[in-house]
């Protein structure tokens, strides 16, 4: 296509991209040419009038008129006075880059040339452009602006800034006829000729960008506030995309780095991308957002329908990658000192039993909860300086490595109203690999923002159980540091409200408050000590509810009730007598699993070696052989036993029930347990009192003979 252009042409800083561009385009013989070149060598020193010369010497010599002007661009009235002079008129201005190399240091010399020089002259141009209802500008803009280009900062940050100017500039031209377009070339010019190889430059060649200048300032074309790229005989155009995006808070929440993190693919993720071509597209989506926010209901809003419709809502999974360090830092959290010499297993790597305290395993699930993960999901509008945990419960299916990696996925069970306060059930599933390691199901008690008119009850939640109505069986006192939530947060709760005073009154507490977790780990370890004998492997499962917060410093007093293979725990708080943790129990497995037979001996021998003892001891109590076990006249327990079957039942209290066991034990060993002498928890985990057969009955056995040794 030949375009034929009757206007006034103004170039400035013409570089080799214009030099030669009356050769091949016949429109610049058309045009009224004023020709501006600074006439700079390539790091902006130098002056000369040589280039600026032969283009107008090159367009007059093909019948066109030109003249030169040799003013800097920010003399942009100079500039357009000398086209004023020369023809009486204004029509477009070329922007070039023929812009000498500088160093990243000449900021100000970058930004004078290419940005405020087009700022002068374009000022100095506009008002005639918009009397004379005409004007076509083009900005000459630059790849390293669009893409960046290694060592180029301020060259990169003017040529983009002209692409700003052009936006705006086409907006209030627009309805005087005034377009603004920018182009980056990709040519061979002053600048590039010195690195690039020669026949590059040469196809790079300027006649092959000039026809788009020219087109863009033909009075027929509509184009306005475009950017193309043009090189080599092709041309493109670039334009804005934008991804859908992601809402990253919720109504009264903080918008946290974390949230935005936990978004990051869906913030970038173009599909379905958005095209929008002005300030208001992009204004509307954020009226949309907020609307959106705003309808939102949520535990802290008016939201029956929105809480309601969190729940079976997953979180983002989690990965949390551990060693010794995480298991050693929780054990210290939890309490565990080098003063006993049973906590070493926990505490020191080189242990041969070094293990992971049980209760570790709601770390992994807590990174879901606590990463933003909760404050992504929609309907929950949680105002965090509310949140207490409420209860905890936590089931292990195999013990805890010491080191790996676990995936944890969390999902909302259940909203709860419970009128003070809303309740959030979490049940987080912890994996290795494939393998199911623990399940959480974490109780988030959101202060306030009850009354929405939800449910207040759940078959979700695991149910509290409360202890049996007697003196608790074993009391353990233990006390906390006034350091110890600043420990137990290395662990990973870093909630402010355990270490910041100011976040803490937020909450209306007088002081931070230890962890929820932290007394957790203390009452179960309590109870592993006292009926595991620190054995991981025999720990099952904890629930508990906090009741009332512990402040570091105080002194928990766990109290527990052994029932079989549960053990009910209740924490106080000794220095206030305040229950701060009920309704709870240790699961543990049953003892004798695993633990194997040498030699059988059945009840009858049993009886026999106690009737040995003494007739204090034992009695014949009917036609079936049988005894009891008294002391002082008490009677601890009545056993009998059939001598042909070799199995038994118990009578009294608890203790009732068929048994059908088999023991091996060595007489001294029997004895010294029977007289009290041997506890016979230690004798039974010492591998002296092994049991096989019915579990709970080998778990009454060691209740027997511990009211025995009472008596
Ligand atoms: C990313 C986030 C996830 C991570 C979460 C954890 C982050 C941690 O950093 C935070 C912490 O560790 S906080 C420290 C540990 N927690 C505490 O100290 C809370 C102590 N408990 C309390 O203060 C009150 O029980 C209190 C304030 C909770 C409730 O007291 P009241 O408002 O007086 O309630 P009350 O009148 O006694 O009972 C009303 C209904 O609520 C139920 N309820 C009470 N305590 C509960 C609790 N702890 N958990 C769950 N439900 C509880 C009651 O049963 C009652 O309901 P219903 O009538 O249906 O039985």
């Amino acid at each position: 296509m030949r375009v034929e252009i009757q206007c006034v042409l103004i170039t400035f800083n013409v570089g080799r991209e214009l030099q030669n561009a009356p050769h091949y385009c016949q429109s610049f013989a058309s045009c009224c040419n004023t020709v501006n070149d600074l006439g700079g060598d390539i790091k902006g020193g130098g002056k000369s009038s040589a280039a600026a010369d032969k283009v107008v010497e090159e367009i007059r010599a093909k019948g066109g008129k030109a003249v030169a002007n040799y003013d800097s661009v920010e003399d942009g009235e100079k500039l357009i006075q000398t086209a004023l002079d020369a023809f009486g008129k204004i029509g477009m201005i070329l922007r070039d880059r023929s812009f000498a190399r500088t160093s990243d240091l000449d900021w100000d010399l970058i930004h004078r040339v290419h940005l405020r020089g087009a700022f002068m002259v374009t000022r100095a141009a506009w008002n005639h452009m918009k009397n004379q209802k005409f004007g076509r500008i083009i900005m000459t803009a630059s790849t390293a602006g669009i893409y960046g280009n290694f060592g180029q900062a301020n060259y990169s940050a003017a040529k983009l800034g002209l692409y700003g100017l052009a936006n705006t500039l086409a907006i209030e031209g627009r309805k005087y006829n005034i377009h603004c377009n920018t182009i980056a070339p990709t040519a061979g010019s002053r600048l590039t000729q010195s690195v690039m190889p020669p026949d590059l430059v040469e196809s790079m060649k300027p006649e092959y960008v000039a026809p788009l200048v020219l087109w863009l300032c033909h009075e027929q074309c509509k184009e306005n506030g475009g950017l193309f790229e043009v090189g080599g005989g092709w041309i493109g155009k670039l334009r804005w995309e934008r991804s859908q995006g992601h809402i990253v808070r919720h109504k009264n929440q903080r918008m946290t780095p974390e949230a935005v993190r936990d978004h990051w693919d869906n913030i970038c993720d173009f599909t379905d991308a958005a095209k929008p071509v002005s300030i208001q597209e992009g204004l509307q989506m954020v009226v949309e957002v907020l609307s959106k926010v705003d309808s939102e209901g949520g535990v802290s809003g008016n939201p029956t329908a929105s809480a309601a419709s969190a729940v079976g809502q997953k979180l983002p999974p989690t990965s949390f990658s551990f060693s010794h360090t995480q298991c050693i830092i929780y054990a210290l959290g939890v309490g565990m000192s080098t003063k006993d010499p049973d906590h070493l297993r926990f505490l020191y790597e080189g242990h041969e039993d070094f293990s992971c305290l049980p209760t570790f395993g709601v770390i992994p699930s807590q990174a879901a909860m606590m990463d933003g993960g909760l404050a992504s999901v929609p309907g929950l509008n949680i105002d965090f300086t509310r949140v207490l945990h409420g209860e905890q419960y936590l089931e292990l299916y195999k013990p805890l490595p010491t080191s790996g990696t676990l995936t944890s996925q969390a999902t909302v069970a259940d909203v709860l109203d419970k009128g003070s306060g809303a309740v959030i059930l979490l049940d987080v599933n912890t994996y290795s690999g494939d393998e199911l390691v623990c399940y959480n199901q974490w109780s988030v008690f959101v202060v306030g923002a009850g009354g929405f008119g939800g449910k207040r009850t759940s078959d979700r939640a695991k149910a509290l159980v409360p202890p049996p109505n007697r003196a608790p069986d074993a009391v353990v006192t233990d006390s906390t540091t006034r350091d110890q939530a600043a420990l137990y947060r290395l662990s990973g709760d870093w909630n402010p409200l355990h270490i910041d005073p100011s976040f803490a009154a937020m909450g209306g507490f007088k002081a931070p408050i230890l962890h929820g977790l932290c007394s957790f780990g203390f009452a179960a370890r309590h109870v592993l000590k006292q009926y595991a004998n620190n054995d991981p492997s025999r720990f099952k499962a904890i629930k508990v509810r906090f009741v009332k917060p512990v402040l570091p410093g105080q002194s928990l007093q766990t109290e527990m009730w052994k029932e079989g293979n549960r053990i009910h725990i209740q924490c106080k708080v000794k220095e206030t007598d305040a229950v701060v943790l009920s309704g709870a129990y240790v699961d543990l497995h049953g003892a004798a699993e695993g633990g194997g037979l040498q030699s059988e001996l059945v009840f009858a021998e049993i009886g026999r070696r106690i009737k040995d003892l003494g007739s204090e001891l034992v009695k014949k109590v009917n036609a079936v052989f049988g005894w009891e076990i008294t002391k002082n006249g008490k009677t601890a327990a009545q056993w009998t036993i059939d001598l042909k079957s070799g199995t038994g039942s118990l009578h009294k209290g608890p203790y009732s029930g068929k048994a059908d066991v088999t023991f091996t034990v060595s007489d001294e060993d029997f004895m010294e347990v029977v007289q009290g002498k041997l506890n016979p928890q230690k004798a039974f985990f010492a591998g002296k009192l092994k049991v096989r057969g019915n579990i709970m009955m080998s778990q009454k056995l060691e209740v027997i003979l511990k009211d025995y040794a009472k008596l």
